[in-house]
């Protein structure tokens, strides 16, 4: 029955030339918008728990072990979701998601005993996670269907803008939950749950009428047909590859694409240790400025310390744009290199984090180098995903994004979070920063090591 729910539309006719071009860029408008909002309302019911960790009556540990594991589930997902979604409506399997993930923060803000039991806790979170995990795979398939391959560097920025801006408004209606909750604390937590949960129950709905899963379901030509013109002689294989592609089974899409493929390993391998630098500077930034000079922090107080945070996703937000623009007329769509310039900037605002003395006097230029590495790490972010997707056929878009979430998350994000605080707890924050740098030099190794020149274009004028 699930299958069915899933199955991706029927082609439909095709519409005469004149509709063509009338209803082509509505729709692809169209699309933009839905993964744009849709990703954003993942992010507003994805880390609710990080937000009210200084709130939630737990320890570190305790708050530590529940969002671990939905990181784990999220990465995991990220892959399977990937191989399931490649196959289904993206019409149907966006809004889905979105709308089980509100579901679950409902529940988990109504139902009593949730945010009271580590437990029962984890396990809503380890849903959620799984859930969330459904959020990326449909927006690859949009992607790769609906724009051609020299502008999916524009959209694919435009898209990721999503997870910054929904990070940055998840706070807002956490609070407004809290807001609407009176004084009780214990039903003002709840309340930072299902609030948001419900609002991104209203968005799914909004989604499922505005995204349309290929141009193809809706009347249309592929995107190679629509934009022919930025389409090389060297293409054409790729294109015939596609084109066999969406004709294989899943299995045989993960046997021949996805295992033996050493640049996608390297990639995701990349992906891991980029997100070591994403998670382990974010989630520990707090701690780290709030941390007294004595212990081997900058000694700032908490709540100037969690502003760091804001500053360094606000950076992110920058740092897309940025790489993005960098990628298309610098590099010539080559993502590695891109990769490589703004991890060797990342290194040096690494560097300066750690040395810039610690005290409030110096706390501008916490904020200001925040900004910086949020701005360096969140283009290598951005191509994580993007890179993983022209490395294989489109039918297998979802699938190979997913991968490299799976390494970003299991492999990355949870020694972010967990093995870098054993390490801050028993070595110091100085082994945690040569952990980052270690890590920035590796990935730039990974990235490099996955390159494939058949994807840049030297060769001619943009
Ligand atoms: O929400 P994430 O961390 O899975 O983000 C997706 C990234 O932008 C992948 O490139």
């Amino acid at each position: 029955m699930f299958k069915k729910l899933l199955a991706p539309p029927g082609k439909k006719p095709r519409l005469s030339d004149a509709e063509v071009a009338r209803k082509y860029p509505r729709y692809r408008t169209q699309v933009i918008i839905s993964i744009f909002v849709g990703y954003m309302g993942y992010y507003f019911v994805r880390n609710t728990t990080s937000i009210l960790s200084g709130i939630l009556k737990m320890s570190a540990t305790e708050i530590g072990i529940i969002t671990c594991a939905s990181y784990i589930a999220y990465g995991v997902s990220k892959f399977v979701s990937g191989l399931i979604s490649d196959e289904s409506n993206s019409k149907i399997f966006l809004p889905l998601g979105l709308l089980l993930s509100g579901i679950i923060n409902i529940f988990i803000g109504v139902i009593p005993s949730v945010i009271t039991s580590v437990w029962l806790f984890t396990i809503f979170y380890l849903i959620n996670g799984w859930l969330q995990g459904m959020g990326w795979p449909p927006g690859a398939r949009t992607l790769v269907y609906w724009f051609g391959n020299k502008e999916r560097i524009t959209y694919g920025t435009i898209w990721n803008l999503s997870h910054n801006f929904g990070g940055a408004i998840a706070p807002l209606l956490a609070g407004a939950g809290l807001a609407l909750a009176g004084n009780d604390p214990l039903a003002q937590a709840r309340a930072a749950y299902w609030f948001p949960g419900v609002v991104v129950c209203i968005m799914a709905v909004i989604i499922y009428f505005i995204q349309e899963d290929t141009p193809e379901s809706v009347g249309l030509p592929p995107i190679e047909e629509y934009r022919s013109k930025e389409y090389r002689e060297s293409d054409n294989a790729k294109l015939e590859e596609d084109a066999a592609a969406v004709e294989m089974s899943m299995g045989e899409i993960v046997k021949k694409y996805i295992l033996p493929n050493t640049k996608l390993m390297w990639s995701s391998l990349y992906a891991a240790l980029v997100y070591i630098l994403r998670y382990g500077i974010v989630s520990w930034t707090p701690k780290f400025l709030a941390t007294s000079i004595q212990d081997g922090g900058k000694g700032i107080t908490a709540a100037a310390g969690m502003g760091g945070f804001s500053f360094f996703e606000l950076g992110g937000i920058a740092g897309m744009l940025i790489a993005g623009w960098v990628s298309a007329k610098l590099f010539k769509n080559s993502k590695p290199l891109t990769n490589v310039a703004c991890l060797i900037l990342t290194l040096v605002l690494l560097v300066a984090y750690w040395f810039i003395p610690a005290g409030p006097e110096y706390m501008i230029w916490d904020f200001a180098i925040l900004i910086g590495l949020g701005a360096s790490i969140y283009g290598p972010v951005m191509m994580v995903g993007l890179y993983a997707m022209e490395l294989v056929p489109k039918a297998a878009a979802g699938a190979a994004a997913g991968l490299s979430g799976t390494f970003s998350y299991v492999g990355g994000a949870t020694v972010a979070t967990l093995v870098i605080g054993i390490i801050v707890d028993n070595l110091g924050w100085g082994v945690a920063f040569i952990v980052f740098g270690i890590s920035g030099i590796a990935a730039i190794i990974c990235t490099l090591l996955s390159r494939d020149k058949s994807l840049e274009y030297w060769d001619e004028e943009k």
